[in-house]
């Protein structure tokens, strides 16, 4: 056993935690060349190798590398995200970039959950085994992505498909999940993938006071109502008690538009001869997606009643052998022994492995053939991410540290797979 930190070394590691997420990282216009600095500043401190790599223009990834004793063993790669969503400071009790300790030790700050948090465990867990001595195995990566909280697409999606990642040649990967209200960890083995879709109808204009058949927003109702339908027979699947929330496909209305612009809002007597809607619906990786652009071309948006529609698909629901992408959570996967195996020896417990609602950058690791986890450690934790009020107790960011200490030493020690 270790000796627990002092006070001071607490603080210090707290104090660089808060430096983390003082940097404005928000969208819409996130600046990640101070967040990159700061990051290579840490790693120079610790003493592992970095790179900037830049797949697109101001969207660098950072790539931090501790060297294993056998480098030619697959490594194992840290992933976490630069930026964050924005934030509406007049509705938070500490500004969102202050990162306010409070005098109970709640740390306010956007990203303070998603994902800051990890992305500095994971460098003051590696900062705390070689003041230990501890030398890796296998070759630990740690990867500081952008772009992740608008589709990946510049971020991570590049990054994978790139020569660099494929040198690397990563066997695992862990990446960001989600606080646990209870005093278990949670623990991903998938994401549902987003799409966005706007459905769009055209009709005769005609005057307000008309009665007459296929108008624009009578055909744009008629798909809100086959849509409602569906929404409600995935959600009585959840309340029946069936499946979870990230075990159905969630279809959720964003916008809905229509009508002739007038100085005082609208045109209130012509129906008008265009209209417009826009949902956020999310895959399981069980989800046929063959059969849902089906659903979508002949139900929700079929061209007999005027209708178009796009589909935004931010990402993979199939990996390229048209697998599901799931990473399996059984001893049949060695990394998942070694995984659960390190929480268990940290003294924690991991609930039931989920399929995550909402969706990270995983699914571009696993559409290469990585299997990745999602895991953030946060127990008795509100979920707050993108939420007001985002915040971390102290205690339980420090405690993160210790468990990644189990985990990063117990994965690049693990000698069985070599594939
Ligand atoms: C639009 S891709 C996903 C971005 C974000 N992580 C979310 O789940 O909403
Ligand atoms: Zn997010
Ligand atoms: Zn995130």
């Amino acid at each position: 056993a270790t000796p627990p930190l002092l006070q001071e070394e607490e603080d210090t590691s707290i104090t660089r935690f808060q430096g983390y997420l003082r940097i404005k990282t928000a969208h819409p216009d996130p600046d990640y060349s101070p967040a990159i600095s700061y990051l290579k500043s840490q790693a120079h401190s610790i003493g592992i190798q970095y790179k900037t790599l830049e797949f697109a223009p101001g969207k660098p990834v950072l790539l931090l590398t501790w060297l294993g004793s056998n480098p030619s063993l697959p490594s194992v790669l840290f992933n976490s995200h630069l930026d964050s969503v924005p934030a509406e400071p007049s509705k938070w009790v500490h500004p969102p970039f202050s990162a306010v300790r409070t005098a109970d030790g709640k740390i306010y700050a956007r990203g303070a959950q998603d994902d800051k948090c990890i992305g500095m465990q994971y460098l003051e867990a590696i900062r705390n085994l070689k003041r230990k001595n501890f030398t890796p195995t296998r070759t630990i990566h740690v990867s500081y992505v952008p772009d992740e909280e608008i589709g990946g697409l510049d971020g991570s999606n590049k990054f994978v498909g790139s020569k660099e990642f494929r040198d690397l040649n990563i066997g695992f990967a862990l990446d960001e999940g989600q606080a646990s209200p209870g005093d278990e960890f949670r623990v991903f083995y998938a994401d549902r993938t987003p799409w966005g879709l706007k459905i769009k109808a055209k009709g005769p204009p005609g005057h307000g006071s008309r009665m007459y058949d296929n108008s624009a927003t009578e055909n744009l109702m008629k798909s809100v109502e086959v849509m409602s339908r569906f929404r409600e027979s995935q959600f009585d699947v959840v309340k029946a008690g069936k499946a979870a929330n990230s075990e159905v496909i969630s279809v959720n209305p964003v916008y809905l538009t229509a009508g002739i612009p007038s100085p005082t809002g609208f045109v209130m007597n012509v129906q008008p001869s265009d209209a417009e809607a826009g949902f956020d619906l999310r895959l399981p990786p069980t989800a046929d997606p063959d059969q849902m652009r089906k659903r979508i071309a002949e139900e929700w948006a079929p061209a007999i009643r005027n209708m178009t529609y796009e589909i935004i698909e931010k990402g993979p629901i199939r990996d390229y052998m048209g697998r599901p992408l799931m990473t399996l959570t059984n001893d049949s996967n060695p990394w998942w022994s070694v995984f659960s195996e390190a929480i268990r020896r940290a003294g924690e417990k991991l609930s039931k492995p989920e399929i995550l609602p909402s969706t990270t950058d995983a699914r571009f690791l696993r559409q290469m053939g990585i299997p990745v986890l999602g895991f953030s450690p946060m127990k008795n934790t509100p979920i707050l991410l993108h939420d007001h009020n985002e915040h971390l107790q102290d205690t339980v960011y420090l405690n993160g540290i210790e468990v990644y200490e189990f985990v990063i030493s117990s994965l690049s020690l693990f000698a069985g797979a070599s594939d």
